[in-house]
């Protein structure tokens, strides 16, 4: 556990042997104070074993910093895709220590890909690698559907952008309202606003909430061109609230404005879900897989990023390839060779194996902004466990958070470097700045994107100056490619990760408990109709106290729930009166309008 250098001065002159790598060395308290004062204060103690040893960094020596950055630097020329580790500590006695969970996290994933059951509570195959490469894929008629997959999204895409697939209106598809949330959203909204062109042939736009004022906006802003869009529902289950909710919405509007949704309407599902079954008996205009083996966090391969992504025009097929690239080179078992297995192993550094830092992802480009929203899904609701595989009480987790540099660099970077030293930061860096032929010099010698370039690399060495840890992702431009590349880093990182902590990445049972208890405050809100309905039909009407409306609920421990159901109600035009004051709950007293509610409700 690292610790200050003030915490030192009590020991005695006793050199470690063996555990001094390039940028750990071990000193004796007199070797240590042999160092210049600027060194002594810039070195960190990473190790005390017992109370005579420690372990110094010295990392912030320019010139073993340097060797350490050749020497951990890992680049991918396919996808030109660099990975520097150096500005995390870790030593190479550290790295030894965590062979044998390598060794056994590599064969976790080398059985996942070939179809074993690596989410074992759903007992399902995980097969978001074979996306990319189907031959991958444990059984044929498994391959047969991911190609067939690809190639309808293909064709469709390119009926609807060609103009052979027209809207009912007798025109072009112009817009797509996506409707999903979570992993059927965060993927195809990161992708969107990395790389959807300027003019793409159809934009695009979200619906990922349940927000009444949210759907309105969206739907508003398509005004009249609601007739020329291309509505995707996406949902793996078929049956999300949020979704379904969308959808109702959706739906009404196309009412209303007198257009028949199921002729604009496209559903990506299981089959035979609930959504699937909808689709297909409205006869919607298009239905497209999902894999019960792809989870919705790493389904941005499959249908769910790719048809909205080819619609837009962006080059699925570079985004497949960028992937597969990165899928192969993260197979190796060799750390040092592996990027994922070197964030796998940075994050474990870090974190201590426990999530005791946070993750602070920052792109230095505005196209990446939404790669850290991500990431928060796709890293925190994989990694966050109550429980580890053998059924101990783990708390397993890494909290992800971060918008963009240098934006960000004006908001919370001062608490970064100066405050709580409670993360490690990731830096996104991109070394092309604009589009060949467009750049000038807004100074001599300078660009606008140079500026981009000195911000990312000021605050990373001002961070470490200050012991805050970072890794740097370079990419040499957005494309395809290497955000195919980048999301095939990460899944793996993630799986890797979650075998060295020996954790089911694949399910999210914490999900489910906020999704029932949503459920039952809905059911409690129906009885509260009744019994307000009930009272308000009867000659006088009989207007209840909470108390009594909880006591005819049959659920005098739910009072407080009961009172912001109501407050709710009364706060949005219905037909429930409440008098009284919202400040003091015991003075209200409740009824309802007209006694009609129970067709509204039941
Ligand atoms: O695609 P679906 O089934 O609508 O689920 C949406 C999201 O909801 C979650 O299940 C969490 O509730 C995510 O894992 C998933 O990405």
């Amino acid at each position: 556990m690292a610790s200050s250098i003030s915490g030192i001065h009590d020991l005695n002159p006793q050199k470690l042997s063996g555990k001094a790598g390039i940028q750990t060395a071990a000193l004796t308290q007199r070797q240590f104070l042999s160092f210049p004062r600027k060194q002594q204060q810039q070195a960190k103690v990473v190790f005390v074993a017992g109370e005579n040893d420690v372990v110094l960094q010295l990392e912030k020596d320019p010139g073993r910093l340097w060797s350490r950055y050749v020497e951990w630097l890992y680049q991918n020329k396919e996808v030109g895709l660099y990975l520097d580790v150096s500005r995390v500590g870790f030593s190479e006695s550290f790295v030894g220590e965590m062979e044998g969970l390598f060794e056994k996290a590599f064969e976790d994933m080398e059985n996942l890909e070939k179809g074993a059951i690596s989410n074992p509570d759903e007992g399902r195959m995980v097969g978001h690698y074979w996306l990319r490469n189907s031959n991958l894929a444990p059984k044929p008629i498994l391959t047969q559907q991911i190609d067939d997959a690809l190639h309808s999204i293909l064709a469709f895409a390119n009926h609807v952008v060609s103009g052979s697939i027209m809207s009912p209106s007798g025109g072009r598809f112009t817009q797509i309202l996506s409707v999903g949330i979570g992993g059927s959203a965060l993927g195809p909204q990161f992708v969107a606003q990395a790389l959807a062109p300027d003019n793409p042939p159809l934009k695009i736009s979200f619906i990922d909430n349940t927000d009444p004022a949210g759907i309105d906006h969206q739907i508003a802003q398509l005004g009249r061109e609601l007739a020329s869009t291309l509505v995707i529902v996406i949902s793996k289950s078929g049956g999300t609230p949020e979704t379904r909710n969308g959808l109702l919405e959706v739906q009404k509007a196309f009412r209303d404005a007198g257009l028949v949704f199921a002729k604009q309407g496209v559903a990506i599902t299981q089959e035979n879900s609930l959504l699937d079954n909808t689709a297909r008996i409205e006869g919607w205009l298009a239905r497209f897989p999902m894999f019960d083996w792809v989870g919705g966090r790493t389904s941005e391969m499959s249908a769910v990023g790719l048809l909205p992504a080819a619609l837009q025009g962006i080059d699925i097929r570079e985004m497949l390839a960028g992937a597969a690239v990165m899928d192969e080179a993260t197979r190796t078992t060799e750390v040092r060779n592996n990027p994922a297995a070197l964030l796998a192993l940075s994050w474990y550094w870090a974190s201590n194996g426990v999530g005791s830092k946070d993750m602070v992802v920052l792109p230095y480009k505005d196209s990446l902004l939404l790669f850290s929203r991500y990431l928060q899904q796709l890293v925190m609701e994989s990694l966050g466990k109550e429980f580890d595989l053998d059924g101990n009480r783990v708390n397993q987790g890494l909290t992800v958070y971060g918008n963009k540099g240098s934006t960000d660099q004006h908001a919370y970077i001062q608490q970064l470097r100066e405050g709580v030293p409670n993360f490690f930061a990731t830096f996104i860096e991109v070394l092309r700045d604009r589009p060949p032929g467009h750049d000038w010099e807004l100074e001599p010698g300078v660009t606008c994107g140079d500026y981009l370039f000195g911000m990312l690399h000021g605050t990373r060495s001002a961070l470490y100056n200050n012991d805050r840890e970072s890794i740097t992702v370079t990419i040499e431009e957005v494309t395809p490619r290497s955000v195919g590349a980048m999301i095939a880093l990460y899944e793996r990182a993630v799986g890797l990760y979650a075998s060295l902590v020996n954790i089911n990445a694949y399910h999210q049972p914490g999900v489910e408990a906020g999704k029932k208890a949503a459920a039952e405050v809905l059911a409690l809100q129906k009885r509260v109709l009744t019994v307000l309905n009930e009272a308000s039909c009867k000659e006088p009407v009989e207007p209840l106290t909470l108390d009594e409306i909880a006591d005819r609920c049959h659920a005098p421990e739910d009072i407080e729930m009961i009172y912001k159901i109501i407050a709710h109600i009364a706060a949005n035009d219905r037909a429930l009166i409440a008098e009284g004051h919202c400040g003091s709950p015991r003075s209200i007293k409740v009824y309802i309008g007209e006694c009609n509610v129970d067709a509204l409700y039941d």
